[in-house]
């Protein structure tokens, strides 16, 4: 019987720094995902997640160019979108690698509501950084100008930030478990899923980004993954990152990872959201999270590279 993994790819895994964001360029780097991915078929079976911040917030900047002859989709919409376009180039990559090797297996993209609290105090304190980077003049212009809410992101310049809710149910999770039954890839929760509120008994949309790390980890509870593992742009998760004293870690325990969280050695708009995610699921199911760059994926399931965060 094969191990349940919920595989979160990281923004690297789409687009990567410097390059544009065409979707031909995006499909490059999906096919290259695809074929780390496909190397953990034998062992486990795999739901998908992926972040959609670069590209939701390329929409925005679209509809906002195109507002004067096409009125912009709300954020939730613009959140579907994001599912439908990336769901549709990683099962697209995903089927190729399949076919190169000739294994088979049915792939399909989940169109993923989540819900969230209407009160959520994210939704005064936007936070999530989506679409291109900006210089400091530019990000106060476009402030002063669209009203748009921006902030430094991990040094690396400045970008628009959105509200960003906590997940707290997944509407499809019985799909998404029945489909994992019978044997299918599937790509779920994308771009931390769409966020919804209940009202009145029904669901509506609200413009928000989930982050993408939490939305895993409660997928991955929630139809009983042996697993969550996280792919980003590093090998190992680090204490003292970049600085002279830096020091890759191997295990931490979920204390450990508070611990250290606490301390702020784990930026909000990098690590620190992995490193929530990872105590999230671990605490509530004793098992384990792994976070790791997908080129070692293969060595990081043997357990020779990466960090494993445990009780
Ligand atoms: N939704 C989300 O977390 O996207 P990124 O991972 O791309 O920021």
């Amino acid at each position: 019987m094969k191990k349940l993994a919920v595989v979160a790819i990281g923004g690297n895994a789409v687009n990567r720094p410097g390059e544009e964001a065409t979707a031909e360029n995006m499909m490059k780097n999906l096919a290259e995902t695809a074929h780390f991915l496909v190397s953990m078929l034998d062992e486990y079976d795999i739901v998908i997640t992926h972040g959609n911040g670069p590209q939701v917030g390329n929409l925005l900047v679209q509809q906002e160019l195109a507002k004067h002859v096409i009125p912009p989709f709300p954020l939730d919409v613009n959140d579907a979108q994001t599912q439908g376009s990336l769901g549709y180039m990683i099962a697209l990559t995903l089927g190729n690698e399949l076919r190169k090797r000739s294994m088979e297996r049915e792939i399909t993209a989940v169109v993923t509501q989540i819900i969230v609290d209407k009160n959520d105090p994210g939704f005064q304190k936007p936070s999530k950084p989506v679409g291109p980077f900006y210089s400091k003049e530019e990000a106060e212009k476009l402030q002063q100008e669209k009203g748009w809410i921006m902030k430094e992101d991990a040094g690396r310049g400045w970008r628009r930030v959105v509200p960003s809710p906590i997940p707290l149910d997944i509407v499809e999770k019985n799909v998404i478990r029945t489909l994992v039954e019978k044997d299918v890839i599937v790509i779920a929760a994308g771009g931390g899923g769409i966020p919804v509120i209940q009202e009145n008994g029904t669901l509506r949309g609200v413009e928000a980004v989930i982050d993408k790390d939490r939305a895993s980890a409660l997928l991955a509870k929630e139809i009983d993954a042996d697993i969550l593992i996280i792919l980003t742009g590093v090998e190992k998760v680090y204490i003292n990152y970049n600085k002279p004293d830096q020091k890759a870690l191997d295990h931490l325990t979920v204390e450990e990872a508070k611990k250290y969280l606490a301390e702020g050695q784990f930026p909000s708009g990098s690590m620190g959201p992995k490193i929530e995610a990872a105590i999230d699921f671990v605490t509530s199911t004793g098992r384990e999270c792994l976070i790791t760059d997908m080129a070692v994926l293969d060595k990081a399931l043997k357990g020779l590279t990466g960090t494993r965060i445990t009780l």
